[in-house]
Parts: C-alpha cells; sequence; structure tokens
C-alpha cells in the first residue's frame, strides 16, 4: 500500500517575538498560511519493520537527520507499531528558506503514516507530536491560516487570507533559524508587527490592510547578515508588489499581489537577478491530501 501527501509551504504573514525564554526559544506571535508550493510525500508499507527515506534532492539528509524520518521513528516507538515505511520527498520546496519545507515534510509524514499504519490519531495528537520535532510543525500538521504562539507550537486557526497571488524569491544562500534567533536583541527591537490589525484585515478580507500590515522582527537580522536579502525586497516593490516581506528566518522574501498583470513584470524582474523565483497562491485553507496526483492505481491519499 502506499499513500502520497501534500507537504505545502508557509509563509509568515507576521513575526513578533516578545520575549527569550529561559529554555533558549524565544515566544513568537505569528500570523502563518499555507501556499500551493508544496512538496509531495510518497510512503509505502513495508513488511520488515525497517525506516528508509530517499529525497529528489541530494543535498537534502536521508537519514535520521531528515524530519520525516524523526516522525516515522517517533511514531514506530510510541504506538509500538510492528511495519515499517519507505518514505520518498519529491522536493519542490526550496531548502532552509524560510518555507518550513522539512517542517511540512515532517507533517506530511505524520499524517500519511498515520493511515499507512491505522494509529486512529486525530491532528491535535498529532501536532502535539509534531511539536518535538520542531517549532513549526504543529502548524503544518493542520496546514491553512493560524495564529501561532508559545515558541510557535500553540495553534488558534483563524479564516483564510484575502485572495491572491504570491511570488516567492530565494537569493543562493541557506540560513540558520538558529543563528537568526541567536542573532536577535529583543530588548532592541524597534518596530513590532502590527499582528492585530492583521487579524482585522484576514477577518475582514481587506487586502490592503494585509499588505499594509506585514512585518517579521527576523529581517531586520537577516539583513545585517545577507544584504542580498534588502536587494530583492527593494526590486519586489520597485516592481509593484502590494505587500513584500521576507518568510520565517528567511532568506526567502514574498510579495503578494493582487493583479494578475503584476505578476508577470514582478516575476520577470526578479529571473534576471535570482534562479529560484516561484508564483503561487495562498492556498489560506487545509486541502490535506486534495491537490497530490494520484497516479497509481491501488494509492490512497491521506486525510
Ligand atoms: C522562524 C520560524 O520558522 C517562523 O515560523 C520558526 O520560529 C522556527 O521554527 P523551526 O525551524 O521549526 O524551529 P526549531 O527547529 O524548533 O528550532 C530551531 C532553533 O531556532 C531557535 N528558535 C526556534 C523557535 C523559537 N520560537 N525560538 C527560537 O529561539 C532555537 O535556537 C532553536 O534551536
Ligand atoms: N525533509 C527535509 N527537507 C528539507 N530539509 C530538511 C529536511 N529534514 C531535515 N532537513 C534539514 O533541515 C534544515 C532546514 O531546512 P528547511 O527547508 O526545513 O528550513 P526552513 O524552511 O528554513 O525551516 P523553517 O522555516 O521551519 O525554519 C536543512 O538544512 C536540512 O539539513
Amino acid at each position: 500500500m502506499r499513500i502520497s501527501v501534500k507537504a505545502p509551504a508557509k509563509i509568515n504573514l507576521t513575526l513578533d517575538v516578545l520575549a527569550k525564554r529561559p529554555d533558549g526559544y524565544h515566544e513568537v506571535e505569528m500570523v502563518m498560511t499555507t501556499v500551493d508550493l508544496a512538496d509531495r510525500v510518497d510512503l509505502t508499507l513495508r513488511d520488515d519493520g525497517s525506516i528508509s527515506l530517499d529525497c529528489s534532492a541530494s543535498f537534502v539528509p536521508d537519514d535520521s537527520r531528515n524530519h520525516a524520518y524523526k516522525a516515522a521513528v517517533l511514531l514506530k516507538e510510541r504506538y509500538q507499531v510492528p511495519h515499517g515505511v519507505r518514505i520518498y520527498i519529491d522536493k519542490q520546496i526550496p531548502v532552509a528558506a524560510g518555507l518550513a519545507g522539512g517542517s511540512s515534510d515532517a507533517a506530511a509524514a505524520l499524517r500519511g503514516l498515520n493511515q499507512l499504519w491505522n494509529l486512529g490519531l486525530g491532528l491535535d495528537e498529532l501536532a502535539q507530536i509534531g511539536a518535538e520535532i520542531g517549532s513549526d510543525v504543529p502548524f503544518c500538521v493542520y496546514g491553512g491560516t493560524a495564529l501561532a504562539t508559545g515558541r510557535g507550537e500553540q495553534i488558534d486557526h483563524l479564516p483564510p487570507p484575502p485572495p491572491c497571488w504570491i511570488i516567492l524569491a530565494k537569493p543562493p544562500i541557506g540560513v540558520s533559524t538558529a543563528d537568526v534567533y541567536g542573532n536577535l536583541r529583543v530588548k532592541e527591537i524597534q518596530h513590532h508587527p502590527a499582528t492585530e490589525k492583521m487579524l482585522t484585515a484576514i477577518h475582514e478580507q481587506n487586502f490592503s490592510l494585509m499588505c499594509s500590515s506585514l512585518g517579521n522582527v527576523l529581517e531586520e537580522v537577516t539583513l545585517q547578515m545577507h544584504p542580498q536579502v534588502r536587494q530583492i525586497k527593494e526590486l519586489m516593490e520597485s516592481s509593484g508588489a502590494d505587500g513584500v516581506l521576507m518568510s520565517g528566518s528567511g532568506p526567502t522574501v514574498f510579495a503578494l499581489v493582487q493583479k494578475e498583470a503584476k505578476v508577470h513584470r514582478i516575476y520577470n524582474a526578479l529571473r534576471g537577478f535570482v534562479k529560484d523565483v516561484f508564483v503561487a497562491r495562498m492556498l489560506g485553507v487545509a486541502e490535506r491530501g486534495k491537490a497530490c496526483h494520484n497516479t497509481y492505481g491501488s494509492d490512497t491519499l491521506a486525510p
């Protein structure tokens, strides 16, 4: 039996840091939403009880360092599952980009293995297990749009944001999330994002308020470390984007656009500058399993 699960990227519409915690993590407040740039995680049942992983991108770890592999080990050990699984990740989300690619693969593995191994767990239980892998995993288990607090693992669901196009551009650098948080001086943060305004924009479906409420306190830290990120932001802004922000700890920058004609202008301007440019739509709602094409007769899609 084989199951294919879609693992969408996330963007942060806001990312605020409120305090550094004694456990080394930071207390955050972030509005996150999924976009239709996605990996595909294939899970094939193994009778020999072992776990194996392959990925289409050779530079992604294919052993116990892989977040999807960790998800399988956690479930297998906790629920004493006799079966194994062969995991294949078709990588479309850029790696170490601030788009939670690894976290989304882990979340997809949790959802898919819940079905493949017949565990009968609810999404809340899967999200709790996901938090042991990484702070972004619980959000990725649910998908859609949410306000994430705590270290990012506490999820309050939100309605989808106003529909729009999104153009993502990633400069050819990888950013370590730990380094970016490590370089942040919480007491010196000048501008906290307008989280309340973002929530109003989402509830009222107000696109221009959403664009003017975008904010990420990690942006300044990553901009200092990697000046190319600022160049991409400026290029998006001068090409007519309605709103521009770095996602997560970066270095991916996204532009929000309502009119399709502008999408082509911004895409073309960016392609002259960086190789990794993607055009997507905000998903906003969870569409677990739905859009992952099921090309093999006996496959099923995870819910
Ligand atoms: C930047 C974001 O992606 C925004 O959504 C997240 O806050 C980070 O989520 P993540 O990559 O799943 O992070 P984790 O794997 O849990 O943590 C990686 C490292 O980032 C730092 N970290 C992460 C989350 C958090 N709230 N405070 C932190 O200080 C810690 O040094 C941690 O060791
Ligand atoms: N399935 C996976 N896909 C990509 N990277 C993975 C995966 N599993 C583990 N990793 C490791 O995690 C690191 C971060 O990759 P990832 O693409 O998840 O970063 P990110 O998008 O910046 O994450 P976040 O936004 O959650 O901070 C990579 O350098 C890679 O070594």
